[in-house]
C-alpha cells in the first residue's frame, strides 16, 4: 500500500517526500512527532518537501524567504487552503473562504471596524469595562487561567460586537460557540455524534441568534456603538453587506481572535510565573500608569501606546510559544514554485514555527527574553510571521495586543500569583493545557 500511494503521487517536478498510507497519509506521524517530523523530513529532503497530511497532499514549505513570496503572492493563485470542515463551518462568506475583490471589500469592511481610531475611540472603553470586571473576586481563589482566558477572549469581543457580554445570551451563545470550534477542527463527516455534525448544528444555532439580534437592531432604529451597530449604519458605508455577510463577518471576528488571544494570554502568564525578572520590569510599567489615575479611571489610548515593554512581552511570549505554527495555502492551477511544478488543488503548508528560533534573529532563541523586542525594528523585519503576512496579514494584531494587555494591565496590578502545579501544557498541533493552567491568586 505505501509503495502504491508512492506511485500515485510520482510525478514529474514534484519535490522529494512521502506520501505514508492512502487517505491516512502520514498525519498520525506528523501528530504524534510534531515539530520533529518537519524537522527529520528537512534534514532528509531539504526544506520545501511533500507529504499527505491532514486529508490532503500537502507541500510543507520551511524555507523563510518561499514563505514570504507565498504570503505576498496570493494573486497568482496561492489562495487560503484551509480543511473543509473550517469553510462549512464558519461561512461561505467567511474571510478565509473568499479570494479576490470579494476578500478585498470583506476585509475592508473588517478594518473599518477595527482601525487604530475605532479601537481608541469604542473598543478600549468596552475593553477596558469588561476587563475590570472579568478580573474581579479572583482574591484567594484557585483560578484555571486557561479557562478564563478563554472566557475573556469571547466575551470581551461579545462585548464589542454587541454589548452582550453580561446577557442571557452570552450564556446561550458561549457552549454553541465551543462546539463550533471543535467542529472547525474536525474530519467533515456529517454523521450523529461527531464534532463535525455539531459544529454545523452550533453553527446553525448562532446564525440564527444573530439573524435576530440583526432584525432587532434594524426594528428598533436606535443607534448603536459597537461593532454590529458599525456593520449595520451601511447607507453611508462604502463596505456594505448583506445580513448573511454580516453573520460570517462576525463569526470571523470572534473565531479568529479567541484560540489566539487566549493562549496568547495564558502563556504571557505562564512565562512572568517564570521570571521574576520579567515580571518585575513589567509591573512597574503599569504601576507607574496606575500612579498616574484614580482606581475608576480607565486605560486609555495614550496609556497603552506607553506600554512597550508590555507589548514586548506579548509578542515574545507568541515567539516563544509558537501560538501559530504556519498557515495553509492550495493552488488554484498547477503551478511552479521554487523550481518544482505543484499539481492544482494541492494544499501548501507554510510553516514559520522554525523561524521563531532562528538564534540569527534571535540569539539564545529558547530563552524569554522581552528585551530584544525592544527595539522596534525587530517587529518590521521580513521573517516576522508571528501575524502572518501579506494580504493576509492579521488585522486583528492591535485589536489583541490591546486586548491581552489590558488583561495584563488589571491582572498584575491586582494581583500576585503562583502556580499550584503539576499542570500539562501541550505545544503542538496547538498551545493547550488539556487539565488547565491553575494558579493561586492573592490581592497585591
Ligand atoms: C494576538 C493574537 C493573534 C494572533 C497571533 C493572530 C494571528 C494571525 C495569523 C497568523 C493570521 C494569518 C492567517 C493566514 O494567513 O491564513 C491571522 C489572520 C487573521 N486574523 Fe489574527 N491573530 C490574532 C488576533 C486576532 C484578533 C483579535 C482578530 C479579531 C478581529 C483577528 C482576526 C484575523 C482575521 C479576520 C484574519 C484573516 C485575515 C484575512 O484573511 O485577510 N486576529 N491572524
Amino acid at each position: 500500500l505505501l509503495r502504491w500511494n508512492e506511485v500515485r503521487y510520482r510525478k514529474k517536478g514534484l519535490p522529494r517526500g512521502t506520501m505514508g498510507w492512502p487517505i491516512f497519509g502520514e498525519t498520525t506521524e506528523f501528530l504524534r512527532q510534531g515539530p520533529n517530523f518537519m524537522k527529520n523530513r528537512r534534514g532528509r529532503y531539504g526544506s520545501f518537501f511533500k507529504s499527505h497530511i491532514l486529508g490532503c497532499p500537502t507541500i510543507v514549505s520551511m524555507d523563510p524567504e518561499l514563505n514570504r513570496y507565498i504570503l505576498m503572492n496570493e494573486a497568482k493563485g496561492l489562495v487560503p487552503g484551509y480543511p473543509q470542515s473550517m469553510l462549512d463551518i464558519l461561512g461561505k462568506c467567511n474571510i478565509a473562504a473568499v479570494h479576490g475583490s470579494t476578500h478585498k471589500h470583506m476585509r475592508g469592511a473588517l478594518l473599518a471596524l477595527i482601525s487604530p481610531t475605532m479601537i481608541r475611540d469604542q473598543l478600549l472603553p468596552k475593553i477596558d469595562d469588561f476587563m475590570r470586571t472579568h478580573l474581579n473576586s479572583w482574591d484567594n481563589r484557585v483560578i484555571d487561567i486557561h479557562q478564563k482566558t478563554k472566557e475573556m477572549a469571547l466575551l470581551s469581543s461579545l462585548k464589542q460586537i454587541a454589548g452582550l457580554e453580561s446577557s442571557s445570551m452570552a450564556q446561550q451563545f458561549m457552549p454553541e460557540f465551543f462546539k463550533l470550534v471543535l467542529g472547525t477542527l474536525s474530519l467533515p463527516i456529517n454523521l450523529p455524534g461527531t464534532n463535525y455534525r455539531r459544529g454545523l448544528q452550533a453553527r446553525k444555532n448562532l446564525v440564527g441568534m444573530l439573524r435576530q439580534l440583526i432584525q432587532e437592531r434594524r426594528a428598533s432604529k436606535e443607534s448603536h456603538h459597537d461593532m454590529l451597530g458599525g456593520l449595520i449604519k451601511i447607507d453611508d458605508n462604502k463596505y456594505k453587506l448583506t445580513d448573511d455577510e454580516i453573520i460570517d463577518q462576525i463569526i470571523t471576528i470572534m473565531y479568529s481572535g479567541y484560540e489566539t488571544v487566549s493562549t496568547t494570554s495564558m502563556m504571557a502568564i505562564k512565562y512572568l510565573h517564570d521570571h521574576p525578572k520579567v515580571l518585575e520590569e513589567l509591573r512597574k510599567e503599569h504601576l507607574e500608569i496606575r500612579g498616574r489615575k484614580r482606581l475608576e479611571d480607565p486605560i486609555e489610548w495614550n496609556d497603552l501606546k506607553s506600554l512597550r515593554f508590555t507589548r514586548a512581552v506579548i509578542v515574545e511570549a507568541s515567539r516563544l510559544a509558537t501560538i501559530v505554527n504556519g498557515v495553509l495555502r492550495k493552488t488554484t492551477e498547477d503551478m511552479e514554485l521554487n523550481g518544482f511544478v505543484i499539481p492544482k488543488g494541492w494544499r501548501i503548508y507554510v510553516y514559520t514555527r522554525e523561524i521563531n528560533y532562528d538564534p540569527f534573529l534571535y540569539p539564545d532563541p529558547l530563552v524569554f527574553n522581552p528585551w530584544r523586542w525592544l527595539d522596534k525594528s525587530l517587529e518590521s523585519q521580513s521573517y516576522f510571521f508571528i501575524f502572518g503576512g501579506g494580504t493576509r496579514m492579521c488585522p486583528g494584531k492591535e485589536l489583541g495586543i490591546a486586548e491581552i494587555s489590558t488583561f495584563l494591565h488589571y491582572f498584575v496590578t491586582r494581583y500576585r500569583w503562583e502556580e499550584v502545579g503539576g499542570d500539562k501544557l501541550m505545544r503542538f498541533p496547538r498551545v493547550e493545557a488539556p487539565n488547565g493552567l491553575h494558579v493561586r491568586v492573592s490581592s497585591c
